[in-house]
């Protein structure tokens, strides 16, 4: 293949903007999908994924187009998720391209995310071109965001192109600019192989498929390769592209991005970040590969049958195997029995793996309050990594907690400074910068306790500014916190699931609020049950839910017994998301009322 034919680009934007909508415009603009496949967004593979408009994992397609030169190219387009959640995808996807369409949307402007991912874009030293997308809707102003992009990310967009993925417009000029503008990849087909690997996931019927960018060197059928960080030798079964269904090639060479299938069995043996090379020829070293990802938000996820242990190990296991991110291990609580202890993260792929774990396992789950990492040092100097406040050892063994922090920009209209500002100091903040971005736009640049963000800070972020803030994060350091296990007792017996850690400072109303709120989600049940939170052995608030008889069938007159069937039919179905915990049966908000505290 002839390397000045070949583009290789992701699109960057933030979350919403439309990178999705314009994607599918390209592949179809290209014929790479059928009138069918038009309706849907093809490269939001999974059915939540759809359903959230989320890209969550990494694609790669090969769209061929002939541009106006007369001359055919392959344009490599490999898509990139949106949310901060996501990042690190964002960035692997990113090393694999020469260039990268810059999607804004012309009504909002540049956004926390989009700058974030177009720092990491210019770090890696892509060819950066704006596309300022949603033309079509009457508050769009691609002018007054073009004079943003330029304020802001420093970026030239006197070629910038106007478009609507909705309608269509501007497709044929993003296809001649990204010919024009990307430069096309490097690299010797002869040398010896290097491939990165960018992806890789389990299938069923393949066994690993691993996504790779050749930077050297040429891979084909039947080749001894080695995984050089593994170690792994296999012999390639299968090379190919996405285009957008899987297509087998003769080889990839040097430039190209495309699939190799080698009998791999598990997606740990072709870590992303790998180097791909050749067992008898191998290349002098490795390319650089990725920072590893590590959990940053733990939550532990219980079967409400505890019968379904074993099916929520093995769905655990297989959502395992395509998502490295995603961690767990066995937890037994008191109160709710076997469970695990599962990290995410963040907020946003803990919510799609307890709902994919419902919905395609069918596994019911209940699911406590998230939390973060706390750095322990106990008293006789070790070093303990606290996912749960059940782990916390005793206060006399303990030396020092440290908590995460992070650094967070959020971008904000003018007239929302204030309310943000509050926010953040109330989220124990302390406040980095102010930066008028624009006229009317605001940077403001917080170090915050990573544990304040996992509670409710996006929503309340999102409401003081009438969902017009954005936020985007990275992680700092660990610091000394005052931090103390708030317990929670029913009718008078610690329920280990319900344990938080929270800032001394804010122990005492959290623990009332936490009753008060709790207080509203426990049904009422046949007796008096009393919610009580604790520091140690100190209760500091109690809240009462009233006993009452509840009898569901009551109202059938004794005589049909159908339909008193169906009553109690629907009555259990309504139970469904609870939990017997001693004497008491708690639904699962009781377990996240923590995160509906308003204070
Ligand atoms: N009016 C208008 N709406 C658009 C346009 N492009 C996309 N949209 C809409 O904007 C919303 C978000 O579009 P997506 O393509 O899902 O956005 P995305 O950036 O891929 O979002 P994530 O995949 O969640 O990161 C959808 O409701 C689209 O229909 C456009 O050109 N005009």
């Amino acid at each position: 293949m002839d390397l000045t034919k070949i583009r290789n680009f992701s699109i960057i934007a933030h979350i919403d903007h439309g990178k999705s909508t314009l994607a599918d415009r390209l592949l179809e603009a290209t014929g790479a999908l059928t009138d069918r496949e038009k309706s849907d967004q093809y490269l939001d593979k999974m059915e939540l994924e759809k359903e959230r408009g989320i890209t969550i994992k990494a694609q790669a397609v090969r769209l061929t187009y002939k541009a106006q030169d007369g001359q055919t190219y392959i344009l490599n387009l490999i898509d990139t998720p949106g949310h901060v959640d996501f990042s690190y995808e964002v960035s692997r996807s990113l090393s694999a391209c020469e260039g990268a369409l810059l999607v804004v949307d012309a009504a909002q402007g540049v956004e926390a995310q989009t700058l974030a991912n177009v720092y990491m874009a210019i770090d890696q030293n892509l060819e950066v071109f704006p596309v300022l997308n949603k033309v079509d809707l009457p508050s769009a102003d691609p002018h007054r965001v073009c004079e943003e992009i330029e304020e802001i990310i420093g970026i030239d967009t006197s070629d910038a192109i106007f478009a609507s993925a909705k309608e269509g417009k501007g497709i044929p000029e993003i296809l001649e600019a990204l010919v024009k503008k990307i430069p096309p990849p490097k690299g010797n087909p002869q040398g010896l192989l290097q491939g990165l690997i960018f992806d890789s996931w389990y299938d069923s019927y393949q066994g690993v498929i691993i996504l790779v960018r050749i930077f050297e060197g040429t891979v084909k059928k039947g080749d001894k390769i080695r995984l050089m960080q593994t170690g792994g030798i296999y012999e390639v079964n299968k090379v190919g592209a996405f285009s957008p269904h899987p297509v087998e090639l003769q080889d990839l060479a040097a430039g190209e991005v495309g699939f190799v299938i080698a009998g791999i069995k598990v997606v740990e043996d072709a870590k992303v970040g790998d180097t791909l090379t050749h067992h008898h020829q191998p290349a002098a070293k490795a390319l650089p590969g990725y920072q590893v990802v590590k959990p940053m938000v733990f939550s532990g996820l219980y079967p409400i049958d505890s019968g379904e242990y074993d099916a929520l190990r093995d769905a655990l296991e297989k959502l395992r195997l395509n998502d490295s991110a995603f961690s767990f291990e066995p937890e037994n609580s008191l109160a709710l029995g076997f469970g695990f202890r599962c990290g995410f993260l963040g907020l946003l792929h803990m919510e799609i793996i307890q709902e994919r774990l419902e919905r395609e396992f069918n596994v019911e789950l209940i699911t406590t309050a998230p939390t973060v990492v706390y750095r322990v040092t106990t008293v006789k100097g070790e070093v303990l990594n606290v996912e749960s406040a059940n782990m916390l050892p005793d206060v006399q063994m303990i030396q020092q907690i440290e908590e995460p922090f992070v650094l967070a920009s959020i971008h904000v209209p003018n007239e929302f400074v204030g309310a943000v500002l509050g926010l953040c100091i109330e989220k124990r903040g302390i406040q980095r910068e102010i930066k008028y971005l624009t006229a009317n736009r605001v940077m403001i640049v917080f170090e915050l306790p990573l544990n304040e963000i996992v509670l409710d800070f996006f929503d309340r972020l999102k409401s003081i500014s009438r969902g017009y803030a954005s936020l985007d994060y990275d992680h700092l350091d660990f610091r000394t916190s005052r931090l103390v296990r708030l317990n929670v007792l029913i009718n008078g017996d610690v329920v280990d699931a319900l344990s938080l850690i929270v800032h001394n400072d804010k122990a005492q109303y959290r623990g009332r609020d936490l009753v008060a709120t709790m207080k509203e989600f426990i049904p009422r049940q046949q007796y008096e049950v009393a919610i009580q939170a604790a520091i140690g052995n100190k209760v500091i608030a109690r809240s009462t839910v009233k006993a009452l008889r509840k009898d569901v069938t009551a109202k059938c007159y004794g005589g049909d017994i159908t339909r008193k069937r169906k009553l109690l039919e629907k009555q259990k179905a309504g139970k469904k998301r609870m939990k017997q915990v001693g004497s008491v049966e708690l639904p699962q908000e009781a377990f996240l009322a923590i995160l509906k505290i308003k204070e």
